[in-house]
């Protein structure tokens, strides 16, 4: 059975951009009340007293969009001083992180996924959402100063969308070659926003290696990283190109980890809503951390079950959360 180690956190489930395959325009979601939201205190004590004890010593903030989370930073520099983190990462949008980017790796956090699903201004506009001044050029900034402040690996997520961004697969591989910066491309998953993705709306991971191996050669490669993706670089460049592939290959037979939403939910899929155990009103009603990680330990014996299988059957899911509430 495959170790599970890796927690993903969403910090908060409110976002300041709206893109059209998480959160589109429109969709009327229930957002967490803030007393219902972890405190960075419980957070900790679930780390520490819980998840830390049962395995886990691997965790990503994700969100909705982590740096809009009050005292995030503060949060980051907490996980990171634990002895036992041995992987601290996040995943973000990027909007704030221009001016945030230095307090985040002094306090701790070395490395960060931030997604990008475009280089054209007007076609990010249109994905995200935004309905007033660019903010492709400010998301620009804030990659160039995670950069600049060193965060290594960096990573770039893509959502390829069939006839939205597909035309840019070359482009965007081609920031890996002269700039050790990580692209992944990911497969759109029928969830968040279930009308765009049609019949079907994902490209291939091996469609467009196809393309990158025509274009420029492709070889297999490695980054440091605790997710799904299948690795490969272009030949000399520096930075690499990884392949999140969830519609076109299972990887649930090698799953590490587990998610844990900002209301303190615990959740051993992102594809499937079964055994969720809710952390928060144990913690707040007096259960002891001793009783929760029994809890935690048997949702691990659970999960080899829960793990999705509905791919094989083409089953679509249908979910009460959707990306921005799990964290992706
Ligand atoms: N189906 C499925 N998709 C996943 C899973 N983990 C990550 N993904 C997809 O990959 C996307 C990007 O994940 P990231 O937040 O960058 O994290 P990661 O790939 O684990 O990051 P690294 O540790 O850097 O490898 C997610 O938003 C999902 O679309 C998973 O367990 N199941
Ligand atoms: C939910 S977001 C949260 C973190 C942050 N707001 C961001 O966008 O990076 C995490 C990841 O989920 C991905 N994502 C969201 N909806 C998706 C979908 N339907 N299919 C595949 N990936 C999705 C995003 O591209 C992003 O890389
Ligand atoms: S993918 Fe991230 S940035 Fe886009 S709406 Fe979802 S949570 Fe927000
Ligand atoms: S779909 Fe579920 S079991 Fe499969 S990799 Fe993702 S979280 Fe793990």
């Amino acid at each position: 059975m495959n170790q599970v180690d890796y927690l993903r956190i969403s910090l908060i489930d409110r976002c300041n951009f709206r893109c059209q395959y998480c959160m589109p325009e429109g969709v009327e979601l229930d957002y967490i009340l803030k007393q219902q939201l972890l405190t960075n205190e419980e957070l900790l004590t679930l780390i520490r007293e819980v998840f830390i004890p049962v395995g886990f010593n691997r965790f990503r903030l994700t969100g909705g969009e982590p740096l809009l989370r009050p005292r995030v930073v503060d949060l980051v520099s907490a996980i990171a001083t634990l002895p036992q983190t041995q992987d601290l990462s996040m995943t973000t949008n990027g909007f704030l992180l221009a001016p945030m980017a230095q307090n985040l790796y002094n306090a701790g956090l070395r490395r960060i996924n931030i997604s990008l699903d475009s280089l054209d201004a007007d076609t990010f506009d249109q994905i995200i959402g935004n309905q007033g001044r660019s903010r492709w050029q400010q998301v620009w900034h804030g990659i160039q100063a995670a950069h600049s402040v060193g965060f290594d690996p960096l990573k770039l997520n893509v959502v390829v969308i069939p006839g939205v961004n597909d035309h840019e697969i070359l482009d965007l591989a081609a920031l890996t070659i002269d700039k050790q910066w990580h692209v992944r491309f990911i497969e759109f998953m029928p969830i968040g926003n279930v009308d765009l993705f049609g019949d079907r709306g994902w490209v291939s991971s091996a469609e467009l290696r196809q393309q990158i191996r025509d274009r420029w050669g492709l070889t297999e490669s490695q980054v440091r990283g605790a997710g799904p993706a299948d690795v490969f670089k272009i030949p000399g460049a520096k930075g690499t190109l990884g392949f999140i592939s969830q519609m076109s290959e299972c990887f649930c037979d090698r799953c590490n980890r587990m998610r844990l939403s900002a209301d303190g939910w615990l959740r051993p899929c992102l594809l499937n809503e079964t055994g969720q155990i809710d952390l928060k009103t144990a913690l707040r009603s007096g259960t002891s951390t001793a009783q929760l990680q029994e809890q935690v330990r048997h949702l691990l014996r659970m999960k080899p079950e829960i793990n999705f299988k509905g791919r094989d059957s083409g089953i679509v899911g249908t979910y009460t959360r959707t990306m921005s509430q799990i964290g992706g």
